[in-house]
């Protein structure tokens, strides 16, 4: 490999655990955004990849899964692994039911190779437009595969910046199935949370019922940071009220979830236990947080168990 990378700063190497978060999160709850990465000499990073990350594994997903009080896990194909799914599909299997996956495939993969993957619970695709993450892919190869997995029930969920909302905005319209929008569309917080900016997301959210948003990242999206303010346990304030405008106006189509490990943070290592701190200043009131923690996630990822399903 010609390229070098830069390893994300060991912090799984030293770090101590996150703190017992002080909101006690509804029964059944799913983390509906996070990633295993390898570990690497069982499951390769691609070599496409534009970073490196260090190892996170299935039981340490599942430790932080049950450190935290959540039930169930979704478990998102990180760039990192390029379009071999098998880390993410290992840890939907050995997850005995509680964890499905959002797989990221190319093309060329055959009718026989989707089906293996809803079998290992793999229940949407992930388009990713980040530059700094990915190679761009053709659209009109990720519309082919949109009709492809649409048969199977799946979603499409789709990372992008802010900026860029308004030139793929006919390509997200054009997707035939449930279009679930990483980290709000990452937001510029500095930014006026009534700007146009935001404004058109929200739009996009309001013309189109079948987008749905996660309310997750605000350690990625924030400026002013981790540091609590006035005695509180809530960091990453400026997140705050774009988070919550979101829930407020969509109830029934937002998510929450860790990003744990939290690729690509090189400034800190955000505590999963005060991102949980969160979510009552996101969802205020216990009718929010069970449709953000059970309800949306149940209804997408397990419909089966909650009777609208297969
Ligand atoms: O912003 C990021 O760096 C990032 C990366 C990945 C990934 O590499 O898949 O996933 C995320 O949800 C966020």
């Amino acid at each position: 490999m010609s390229q070098t990378f830069e390893k994300t700063p060991g912090w799984l190497d030293w770090y101590t655990g996150p703190a017992k978060p002080g909101f006690k999160l509804p029964a059944g709850a799913v983390d509906a955004h996070c990633h295993v990465f390898g570990p690497g000499r069982e499951f390769p990073y691609a070599p496409e990849r534009k970073y490196t990350p260090c190892d996170a594994s299935k039981e340490q997903l599942f430790a932080l899964r049950d450190h935290l009080g959540f039930a169930r896990n979704v478990v998102v194909q990180a760039t990192c692994h390029g379009a071999d799914n098998r880390a993410m599909v290992d840890a939907c299997l050995s997850s005995g039911g509680r964890a499905r996956g959002v797989a990221t495939v190319r093309r060329s993969i055959t009718d026989e190779e989707l089906q293996a993957l809803h079998a290992a619970g793999v229940r949407g695709v992930r388009f990713n437009f980040v530059k700094r993450l990915v190679d761009f892919t053709p659209k009109d190869e990720l519309l082919e595969i949109a009709s492809r997995i649409k048969k199977l029930g799946w979603h499409v969920v789709v990372y992008f910046e802010a900026q860029d909302l308004p030139e793929l905005w006919d390509f997200f319209t054009a997707l035939p199935t449930t279009v679930v929008v990483d980290h709000m569309g990452r937001p510029d917080v500095s930014k006026d949370v009534d700007g146009p900016e935001f404004a058109l997301f929200l739009k996009f959210m309001r013309d189109h019922p079948n987008v749905w948003s996660k309310v997750s990242c605000p350690e990625r999206l924030s400026v002013t940071g981790p540091r609590a303010l006035d005695g509180e346990r809530v960091p990453y304030r400026d997140v705050i009220p774009f988070a919550r405008r979101v829930v407020e106006s969509f109830p029934d189509r937002v998510l929450w979830g860790t990003d744990w490990p939290h690729p690509n943070l090189k400034d800190h290592m955000p505590d999963d236990g005060l991102l949980v701190e969160i979510i009552p200043h996101i969802a205020p009131t216990a009718e929010l947080q069970h449709k953000l923690l059970v309800e949306n996630p149940m209804r997408l990822y397990w419909p089966e168990e909650v009777g609208n399903g297969a």
